[in-house]
């Protein structure tokens, strides 16, 4: 590596073995080019940027120190690993973050060989790394495993249930715990708080001689028995600590953005090899070094376009209100009527709206970290009592409660109202975040009612009929971004309760549409009227109960059905079509096309593309349309 001091230390980085060229003394400077570029990218393409510019120092650090990818290195939510993808081969794609045949926001295993495990979903980290430990262990290859997790994560029953699991474990990981006291807004919680009372009862000015302790004295101790480091390791911090009484080796905590802190300590843990896991704990700052400070109340963690010179950010035109802010405003007009009415969030309180909520009504918002297990049984717990829970989810992140779900609210029957949020395709994030399984995964459970607005307005008649419907579990689901602009009620409406609606009638094809994608079953038969074809258009309104009257009605007065939801396959459409068959309504010859979301994962792209390549926009609604049309009775014309 030549010493020239005008070439950026990263220009001299094309593979990782040239980064461990570098001299440590480079090693601050090059953090701070790395900053640089993750965000001259970040203003290019918008996306997560806070808990990147808070593990630069880490990042650097961890690659130069560890012999990845041999040696895993584990993000946990993987929204933290722009500098990591720039530096491990990806810079010359960085500014393509997020895009269509870009580089995905989060690790990806097909994406490079330096991203062992892929996330999206937070606290899975600690169970991959210790699985990816178990089997070196058993396969004989000797390797360091290395779980980054944030404070945030730390939150979520995944990381204790690893962490149990690893305590007891003699395999050896190591966990990073990046504590920036901070998730996408102020952390919460009794862990939360823990974490600060472990850093300021160990104040950054005693961490240099506690690196210096460390690399005196842990080689020799570590080498005696693991038992006796742990208990060397808890000597140093000073602290009987939670993690070291579960069985960690507790070690820290230290300034994350400090490199000259956090090599030695690295290296050590490196060069020892002791058996059991190991948590390191590092202090950062979500955003660090970011140009434009103050700008943002959750620091960064996701923004859009900007522009590096003035930090003025690229917002969107319209004046349509997105979902989630229709939905927050209904809550709160129906909340200051009924007083039964509380709402949960799981660490999500701005991405669903009920941070507007909780500044009305403060005691009825629960915040209850990323817990969202946690978050459906502990909203059940309410609704045993006669409360009114709104549990407000992303479609997404409800997975992780299904079984709360089915065992905890459906099999009680318990009114528990899911507010779905990013119902649906939701752009850039990607497969990890799309909500496209909640059709399918709710509809299958007895008592359950599935509410699918298909703009706005619809949106306040079913938050209203929501918070009437009292006699068992109802969900409500609604897509990421704007509403379609369409005039909003004053009043809301109670609708009946699985009743969908005939928008317009036809001639001989109709469609049933679920939910939002309606505007473009709209747009679609438009267009067919314009060719001479008249189109009937209903609304479904309910994904489940079925209106079976509505069913009857399109399968008696039209030959050809054409169903459209934007879901998986095995949705509300698979339900209709056992309705049919069961119901003899097939039997005439009714010609039924289902057009879902196809059986494959969607990668990141704008929610446009996405619907787009799953053939469920305006312009694949056509194409069905005029390929049905054309179909003779027996069907063998309706190719695509
Ligand atoms: C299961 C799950 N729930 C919610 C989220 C949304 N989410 C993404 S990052 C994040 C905050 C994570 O905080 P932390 O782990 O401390 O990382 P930081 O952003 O502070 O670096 C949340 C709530 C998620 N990705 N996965
Ligand atoms: C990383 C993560 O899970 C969240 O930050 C998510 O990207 C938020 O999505 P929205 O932008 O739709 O709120
Ligand atoms: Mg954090």
């Amino acid at each position: 590596m030549t010493d020239d001091n005008k070439t950026p230390l990263l220009d001299k980085i094309s593979a990782i073995k040239d980064l461990r060229r570098i001299p440590e003394s480079d090693l601050q400077r090059l953090a701070a080019e790395l900053r640089h570029e993750t965000i001259r990218a970040v203003a290019k393409t918008g996306g997560h940027l806070g808990a990147g510019l808070g593990v630069v120092e880490l990042t650097v650090a961890l690659h130069y120190v560890f012999n990845t990818p041999d040696d895993r290195l584990i993000w946990d939510v993987g929204h933290q690993a722009y500098p990591h993808k720039i530096l491990t081969g990806r810079r010359d794609r960085i500014e393509t973050l997020r895009q269509r045949d870009g580089l995905s926001g989060f690790t990806k295993r097909d994406e490079s060989e330096f991203d062992p495990f892929g996330a999206g979903h937070s606290s899975t980290s600690i169970s991959a790394g210790l699985g990816m430990a178990v089997a070196s262990d058993l396969q004989s290859t000797p390797r360091n495993v290395i779980a980054v997790i944030g404070d945030g994560a730390m939150s979520a029953g995944m990381a204790y249930e690893a962490m149990n699991n690893a305590g007891a474990s003699e395999s050896r990981l190591i966990v990073i715990l990046n504590d920036n006291d901070m998730s996408i807004s102020q952390p919460v919680g009794a862990m939360s708080s823990y974490l600060s009372r472990l850093i300021t009862s160990e104040p950054f000015h005693s961490i240099r001689d506690l690196v210096r302790e460390v690399t005196s004295k842990f080689p020799a101790e570590i080498e005696r028995t693991a038992r006796r480091a742990k208990d060397v390791a808890r000597d140093l911090i000073g602290v009987n600590s939670v993690f070291s009484q579960l069985g960690f080796m507790h070690i820290g905590p230290l300034d994350g953005h400090d490199v000259n802190q956090l090599l030695p300590i690295l290296k050590n843990l490196r060069d020892t090899h002791t058996n059991g896991p190991v948590l390191l704990h590092v202090v950062t700052e979500k955003g660090h070094g970011h140009p434009f400070k103050d700008q943002s109340h959750e620091k960064y963690h996701a923004v859009p376009k900007f522009d590096i010179i003035t930090g003025t950010q690229q917002k969107s035109a319209g004046n349509v209100p997105n979902y989630t802010s229709v939905f927050a405003n209904s809550l709160i007009k129906a909340a200051e009527a009924d007083s039964k009415i509380v709402a949960i969030t799981a660490a999500m309180p701005s991405g669903t709206g009920l941070d507007k909520l909780k500044a009305k009504f403060p005691s009825r918002v629960f915040d209850v970290g990323i817990a969202e297990q946690h978050a459906v049984t502990f909203a059940a717990g309410m609704a045993s009592e006669g409360m009114k829970p709104f549990c407000a989810l992303y479609s997404t992140f409800l997975q992780r409660g299904y079984d709360q779900l089915i065992h905890d609210v459906c099999l009680q029957n318990l009114p528990v109202r899911f507010a779905i949020d990013r119902a649906g395709v939701v752009g850039a994030d990607g497969a990890t975040h799309a909500g496209i399984y909640d059709v399918a995964y709710l509809s299958c459970l007895p008592n359950m009612v599935i509410m699918c607005p298909s703009d706005e307005a619809e949106l306040i008649h079913m938050v209203a009929t929501s918070v009437a419907y009292d006699d068992g579990p109802s969900a409500l689901r609604y897509p990421r971004g704007e509403g379609v602009g369409c005039e909003l009620p004053d009043e809301a409406e109670i609708l009946p309760i699985g009743k969908g609606r005939m928008i317009r009638e036809g001639d001989d094809i109709a469609i049933l549409s679920l939910g939002t994608r309606l505007t473009d079953c709209l747009a679609a038969a438009d267009a067919m009227a314009v060719q001479g074809v008249n189109v009937a258009v209903a609304d479904a309104r309910f994904a489940k109960p079925l209106d079976t009257d509505l069913l009857a009605h399109l399968a008696t007065n039209y030959r050809k059905l054409v169903i459209v939801e934007e879901n998986s396959p095995g949705g509300f459409s698979a339900h209709v079509m056992t309705y049919l068959a069961n119901h003899g309504l097939l039997d005439t010859g009714l010609q039924v096309r289902l057009m879902t979301l196809p059986d494959i994962y969607i990668e990141h792209d704008s929610q446009a593309g996405q619907l787009a390549l799953a053939g469920i926009d305006a312009a694949g609604i056509e194409r069905m349309l005029t390929s049905l049309s054309s179909a003779s009775a027996s069907g063998k014309a309706s190719t695509l």
